[in-house]
């Protein structure tokens, strides 16, 4: 019998901890999005279409169809051979790790199918056109999806995320993705992946939020997966198993959720700056620049606790003294806010005290993390009713802004004709607590 199973994962927005979080000891605040990654695995246990060992199929019919078939003959520790000349790294490393944690008998194991669909705000969905059903709508693009712009939602860390689950839940059968063991399962696995296919340079916060939802995170040590031994090391499959089974990782991801009445936003502005080359950046003008770089940073550690801590205030004030929350949120739309209200002010202030040493960063090392357009973006979009404070997200640079608002604040009405938001794209999404689901996988089927 044909059997499948699904599962989603959403995407992500770093709002404080940028670049700190890359060290374990900095705590950082990650909401995860509406936007979620799907992958529905289908097996034929009866299907077997190569002698040599199973297949695994991964299509991305969104994508112009794309599709990756590996073959895996149980050679070389479980490595898999891709039939058709097409590459991607995230899914071989997500095979590769689930097969040495899961070793399974190759001559008993069927040829495997998974479908992967991204919702909308991933992509600029420019030239798309929508197919749905009763359950689900994707946009479906006519390039490959290395030739889509992405909006910077972590849509690597989703489908690292998503993929490992299918496939633990075909290869455990009793794999329960929301047990905190099915979850800690997939976020290692994922995290292992995810590192190997990027060539370790995060801190893993957006896979932390694909599987956990919004959090605090704070990273585990790199060495855990660094050390691991080579791919193709005759050790490789005993010291996974040991690092994911045994080892204590001491990451801390703990769920966190905006008080009610308040919503992220984010503006998608170009998809213009590269992580990678940014971090490489900062990371040479922390060196050049101790023992000052480490006071800046400790200044924004300051910052960041204090914004976390404004949050919580939102939070228990909206629990404690409702009527007051109500007026404080009513305040915000209307734009007289500030003063009367300390937790307001603690945000506002806190993420001002961030914004203003990234800049100095962004002036000192040459790395564009708040660079002067998003800056005006920025002070602009804090004049806008119902803004209660707004930052640029994760890495920073010229891709995105991020705004914290009241839930009516209706952004895309405001800015209508308004120049000063003509190179913005409002996306709609809004916060997500929950990291992982186990779909219907008859959801994703006719979708016309
Ligand atoms: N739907 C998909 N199907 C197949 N592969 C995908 C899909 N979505 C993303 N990928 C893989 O992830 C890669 C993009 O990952 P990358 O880390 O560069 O961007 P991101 O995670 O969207 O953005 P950011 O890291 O800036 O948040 C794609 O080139 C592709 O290999
Ligand atoms: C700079 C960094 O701290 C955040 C990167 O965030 P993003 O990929 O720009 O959303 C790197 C990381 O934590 O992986």
């Amino acid at each position: 019998m044909v059997e499948s199973r699904a599962f989603s994962a959403p995407g992500k927005a770093l709002l404080v901890g940028g670049y700190l979080v890359l060290e374990p000891k900095y705590v950082s605040y990650v909401v995860a999005l509406s936007s979620r990654m799907h992958a529905i695995v289908t097996v034929d246990p009866t299907c077997n279409s190569n002698n040599d060992g199973f297949e695994v199929t991964v299509q991305s019919s969104q994508f112009n169809d794309e599709k990756w078939v590996y073959l895996i003959d149980g050679s070389n520790n479980y490595a898999s051979q891709e039939l058709y000349g097409s590459q991607n790294k995230f899914i071989e490393k997500v095979l590769f790790n689930v097969l040495n944690l899961c070793s399974p008998d190759i001559s008993k194991t069927p040829d495997l199918a998974v479908e992967i669909f991204s919702d909308a705000a991933y992509h600029s969905q420019v030239g798309s056109i929508v197919k749905q059903n009763k359950f689900k709508e994707f946009c479906f693009h006519k390039k490959g999806i290395a030739d889509v712009p992405k909006t910077g939602l972590g849509s690597s860390a989703g489908l690292v995320t998503v993929l490992t689950a299918s496939l633990l839940s075909f290869f455990q059968p009793s794999f329960n993705a929301q047990s905190t063991q099915g979850l800690n399962l997939v976020h290692k696995i994922a995290q292992v992946a995810h590192c190997q296919a990027q060539g370790k340079v995060g801190s893993g916060f957006d896979v932390a939020a694909a599987t956990f939802g919004s959090a605090l995170y704070q990273r585990f040590e790199p060495a855990l997966i660094n050390d691991l031994p080579a791919a193709d090391d005759p050790n490789y499959q005993l010291a996974l198993k040991n690092l994911v089974n045994k080892v204590e990782w001491g990451y801390r991801a703990e769920p966190v959720s905006l008080p009610k009445g308040l919503r992220i936003v984010m503006g998608d502005v170009n998809s213009g700056s590269e992580t990678t080359k940014l971090v490489a950046k900062v990371n040479t003008w922390y060196k050049e620049n101790l023992p000052r770089s480490l006071d800046i940073y400790k200044t924004i550690d300051t910052y960041n606790r204090a914004f976390i801590e404004g949050i919580s205030d939102l939070e228990l004030l909206s629990q404690k003294n409702l009527e007051e929350y109500t007026t404080l949120l009513k305040a915000l739309n209307s734009r007289n806010a500030p003063d009367s209200f300390p937790a307001i002010n603690k945000v506002r202030d806190a993420v001002e005290g961030i914004r203003r040493n990234f800049r100095i960063i962004t002036e000192e090392s040459g790395a564009d993390i708040e660079p002067y357009v998003q800056t005006k973006l920025l002070d602009n979009s804090l004049k806008l009713d119902g803004v209660l404070t707004g930052m640029v997200p994760g890495a920073g640079g010229y891709d995105a802004i991020a705004l914290v608002t009241t839930e009516s604040s209706e952004l895309p009405i405001q800015t209508k004709n308004n120049p000063n938001f003509a190179s913005v794209t409002w996306l709609n999404l809004h916060q997500e607590s929950m990291g992982i689901l186990e779909e219907n996988p008859s959801h994703y089927i006719d979708l016309v």
